[in-house]
């Protein structure tokens, strides 16, 4: 029996964890945690009946206490609520699906009570890969990558062989092909329509900006041990190609699938079986041509700082994301443009004091230090 913990079960990656949970009888749900999606919560401590459930707020917390009174679910709030839903005793294996920088204390956390990690939240690994991998190492769990591209490098590594490069496929976002002009007038409906995958808000605006791609480069650099300089980006228009490896004969081994979460998902709980899915497979016929280009750096510009800041480590990559954070968050509210989000993140990347080994403290302070930054940007 697999016995997992989900935070950020309400989320996208966390209902299609659940969806995995449902095709296979050997999973138990020992935990599941949302921010405030108290109804889908609920749903879900009632059909999968976890020992454990947190929420963000206390209020919220007491509300569900209320309606869940006839459960034997116990319900705890706040990071102390997800750290417990991370450290629950009877999970072998925590799946990171919360969105943004919240998920570094908690995989901590995890990683501490020597739990496995099923890793969806990127942001960690781009602060803080620095801390997490040895760690990782020193308690001997494992990580398994769900980003699709990272689960794509995982599924074509060779252990006789060392990677010589990593080509990272991305599908360009909903503004593929545009020009820095075209950029200034797009808007956040524009930037929500992501042309391949249905995925939460916060990583669709990523794709759009296409630092998506930069904070994925800095995390297989974490993940494979591999110079960022090896990562090389290519635009894969169809996500039919999830990523490849190159080997010193420059022979490349590459992952394709259909643009499902559900595998990567499914790979990394029950690593190294693949179990059944779906029947939906890539029908090469009706496909009839895969399309590659290079990502043009100076339109995406978020790309070019995230390569930057990878290169740079240490400080670097924590203000990156944080900025990322702060700017998605104000362009979905509104309050900022598109073009806003990497010239933020320029400016705070510039301003800010680098350090060069910060510790999971620092890259909190780090957190509140760019936020309280951008705060006071005129744009
Ligand atoms: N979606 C995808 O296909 C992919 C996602 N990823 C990565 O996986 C992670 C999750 O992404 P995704 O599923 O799209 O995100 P969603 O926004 O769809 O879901 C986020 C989840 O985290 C919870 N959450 C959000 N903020 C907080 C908070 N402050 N405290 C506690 N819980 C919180 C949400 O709760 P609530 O519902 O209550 O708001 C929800 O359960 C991200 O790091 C993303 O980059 C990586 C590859 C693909
Ligand atoms: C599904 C997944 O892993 C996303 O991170 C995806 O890669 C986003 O698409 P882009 O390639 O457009 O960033
Ligand atoms: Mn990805």
């Amino acid at each position: 029996m697999k016995r997992i913990s989900i935070l950020g079960s309400t989320g996208s990656i966390g209902t299609q964890t659940l969806d995995i949970v449902r095709l296979n009888n050997d999973v138990k749900v020992e935990a599941l945690t949302a921010h405030k999606n108290i109804d889908l919560l609920e749903k879900q401590i009632r059909e999968f009946h976890p020992r454990v459930a947190a929420i963000w707020e206390e209020s919220d917390a007491k509300l569900l206490c209320e309606r869940i009174k006839d459960t034997d679910t116990k319900v705890y709030f706040g990071m102390e609520g997800l750290i417990k839903a991370a450290t629950v005793k009877e999970a072998d294996i925590v799946v990171t699906a919360v969105v943004g920088m919240i998920g570094i204390e908690p995989t901590v956390a995890a990683i501490n009570a020597k739990k496995d990690i099923a890793l969806a939240n990127k942001e960690t690994l781009v602060c803080a890969g620095h801390i997490i991998m040895p760690l990782a190492k020193k308690t001997g769990i494992n990580i398994y990558p769900v980003d699709s591209e990272h689960s794509a490098i995982f599924q074509c590594l060779d252990k006789h062989n060392p990677i010589k490069k990593i080509l990272l496929t991305a599908s360009g976002g909903p503004f593929r092909g545009y020009t820095k002009e075209d950029l200034q007038k797009v808007t956040l409906e524009d930037a929500l329509k992501h042309p391949n995958w249905s995925m939460g808000k916060k990583i669709t605006i990523d794709s759009a900006t296409m630092v998506n791609k930069g904070l994925e480069i800095i995390e297989a650099s974490h993940l494979f041990d591999v110079d960022i300089d090896d990562i090389e980006v290519v635009i894969q228009k169809e996500s039919i190609i999830h990523s490849m490896v190159e080997f010193m004969d420059n022979g490349i081994i590459a992952q394709l699938g259909t643009p499902d979460m559900r595998l990567p998902i499914s790979y990394a709980l029950f690593y190294p079986e693949r179990r059944y899915i779906s029947d939906e497979r890539v029908d090469f016929a009706s496909l009839a041509t895969l399309n590659f280009s290079k990502p043009d750096l100076d339109v995406f510009e978020g790309l070019k700082l995230a390569m930057l800041a990878g290169k740079r480590g240490g400080s670097a990559p924590t203000v990156l994301n944080a900025a990322n954070e702060w700017a998605v968050a104000k362009f979905l509210e509104k309050k900022i443009r598109f073009t806003d989000i990497p010239y933020l993140i320029g400016k705070a990347l510039d301003a800010h004091e680098f350090t060069k080994n910060p510790s999971i403290s620092d890259i909190l302070s780090l957190k509140k230090w760019t936020e309280e930054y951008l705060e006071r940007i005129k744009i």
